[in-house]
């Protein structure tokens, strides 16, 4: 699991060592780390140039220490100094006796010409929206050829919540030093972020449990046990769904299709849409009839098509009253989003899967900070909640939130969201606790994604197709990084 840590959290975990060591030193391993990313980012060091945008704090700092490194290597390194008489005195001294030039905001920046541009305006000390000036040269510098690398973070980035307030460094890469911030992974920030390199500069010891998290592959397969010589059909879990209607069987037919193709022991159907349920999943055991008339399961999966009639409600409210772990997707949301208390007044888990419009009915906006959204309206409500989007949320009402680092753009199209409710219920069906089912379900369907979109643009039954070879992956090992 890759901790996501908040400002605080880090600063906090850097003061005893601040403490402890020679003076700089952390930031000299920040520093050493970050041209050492540079460098293999160039491919060599002579002959190139390298603008360094710096700002009045430590961010500053590193960039202007990594700039020495690079010029010390044969680089030709500007530095911009947006306050000069403010930047770290430290850093500038290292940077001219390695030869590099400095200039302010309105002299020669080299933007026009730079193979890379180190983006150490702001860091962890940020505040609101960039200043004018700095925005400006983040303009001109997005406008340049150089690869455009941040130091920390992209200014302009919350590190905590990702929100962008105003202009930020478009980054293709972001170095970040000590702990992920959890602001590089999520909403805008995750868009400005580029690929994320971790850098260690020792924090391992001091930071504390993280309260967001992302899985890895490797977490994920640990969670996907494949069957053994013990089980049989029903020791793999029983899910129930419930979608689709006559008119329009395809969510019920995508989302049996993705419970079944994540391979729980049976998967049951009960709904109006039977009859296409049937002509394409024989595999399925399939009703025309209520939920309490498919047979035994061990979790639903309700609401993906099935309309927000009165008939419908009858049916969410029913599957709701039993003691069974319940995901509740599209109209399901909808209807519970009017009666809020089926699911308070529940004891066993609830999974809500909303996307934002889906979210807004519950009574707020989604808004910028995307983690602290999921979490509010999983405390209010008691479950857990997957927010949908570039990077899906998932949050209980305690323990972490997950930030889901798997998936592409391909994804935004009709139906994946009824294949991610039939897999995340084939989880929990199968023991999962609720919020770690919706995280690997959210993991699992970003992965069958990806690899249905190498076969060009995709749709959702493409996911389904995909969904053996993508477990076969996962439980095969990977060396899947940080910023995919
Ligand atoms: N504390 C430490 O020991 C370490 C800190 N490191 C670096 O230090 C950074 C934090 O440094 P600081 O606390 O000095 O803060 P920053 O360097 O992130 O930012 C402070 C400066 O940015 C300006 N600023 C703030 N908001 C602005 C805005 N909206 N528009 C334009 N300018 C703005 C402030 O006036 C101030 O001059 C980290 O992100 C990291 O890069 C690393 O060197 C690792 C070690
Ligand atoms: N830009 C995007 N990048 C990555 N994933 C996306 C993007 N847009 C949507 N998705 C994913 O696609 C799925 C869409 O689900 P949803 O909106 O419920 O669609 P539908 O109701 O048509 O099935 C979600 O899993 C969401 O996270
Ligand atoms: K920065």
């Amino acid at each position: 699991m890759i901790g996501l840590h908040t400002a605080d959290e880090v600063r906090a975990a850097e003061a005893p060592l601040l403490a402890a060591g020679p003076e700089g030193a952390l930031m000299q391993r920040a520093a050493t780390g970050l041209a050492t990313v540079c460098l293999r980012l160039l491919g060599r060091a002579h002959g190139t140039r390298v603008t360094a945008l710096v700002g009045a704090g430590d961010n500053g700092g590193d960039a202007l220490f990594a700039g020495a490194q690079l010029a010390a290597r044969g680089a030709r390194v500007t530095a911009v100094l947006l306050d000069p008489d403010r930047a770290h005195p430290a850093g500038l001294a290292r940077l001219r006796r390695a030869g590099g030039r400095v200039a302010g905001p309105d002299g020669p920046t080299g933007l026009d010409r730079a193979d890379l541009v180190l983006d150490g305006i702001t860091g962890l000390g940020g505040r609101g929206g960039l200043r004018p000036e700095a925005a400006a040269l983040v303009v001109r510098a997005a406008a340049g050829p150089g690869l455009m690398v941040a130091v920390d973070l992209p200014s302009g980035v919350d590190p905590d919540t990702g929100a962008v307030a105003g202009r930020a460094f478009p980054a293709q890469h972001t170095v970040t030093f000590g702990a992920v911030k959890a602001g590089l992974v999520v909403g805008e920030g995750r868009q400005h972020a580029g690929q994320v390199h971790l850098v260690d500069i020792g924090l391992a010891g001091t930071l504390p449990r993280p309260r967001a998290v992302r899985l890895t592959d490797d977490d994920v397969a640990a969670r996907l046990e494949p069957p053994t010589d013990a089980d049989d059909k029903y020791s793999r879990g029983v899910v129930g769904i419930v979608a689709g209607s006559a008119t329009y069987p395809g969510a019920a037919v995508l989302c049996t299709g993705a419970a079944l193709r994540t391979r729980p022991g049976l998967v049951r159907y009960a709904g109006t849409a039977a009859a296409g349920v049937r002509a394409a999943w024989p595999e399925a055991i399939v009703t025309e009839g209520r939920p309490s008339d498919a047979g035994r399961v061990q979790a639903w999966v309700v609401g993906p098509g099935m309309g927000t009639d009165d008939g419908a409600a009858d049916v969410v409210a029913e599957v709701l009253a039993t003691d069974l772990p319940v995901l509740l997707d599209a109209d399901a949301l909808t209807l519970v989003a009017r009666r809020p208390d089926l699911v308070r007044d529940r004891t066993a888990p609830t999974v809500l899967t909303p996307h934002d419009r889906e979210f807004a009915r519950f009574g707020q906006d989604v808004g910028a900070d995307r983690i602290g959204a999921a979490r509010r309206l999983a405390a209010d409500l008691g479950a857990v909640v997957l927010l949908k989007g570039a990077a899906t949320i998932v949050a209980a009402p305690d323990g972490p939130a997950f930030v889901n680092g798997t998936g592409t753009p391909e994804l935004a199209t009709a139906g994946t969201g009824d294949v991610l409710s039939g897999i995340a219920g084939a989880l929990l069906a199968a023991g999962l606790p609720a919020a770690e089912a919706a995280a690997t379900a959210a993991h699992v369907h970003g992965r069958a994604g990806q690899l249905a979109a190498e076969g060009g643009p995709l749709i959702a039954g493409d996911l389904v197709r995909r969904l053996p070879r993508t477990l076969a992956r996962l439980r095969r090992g990977s060396g899947a990084g940080l910023g995919d």
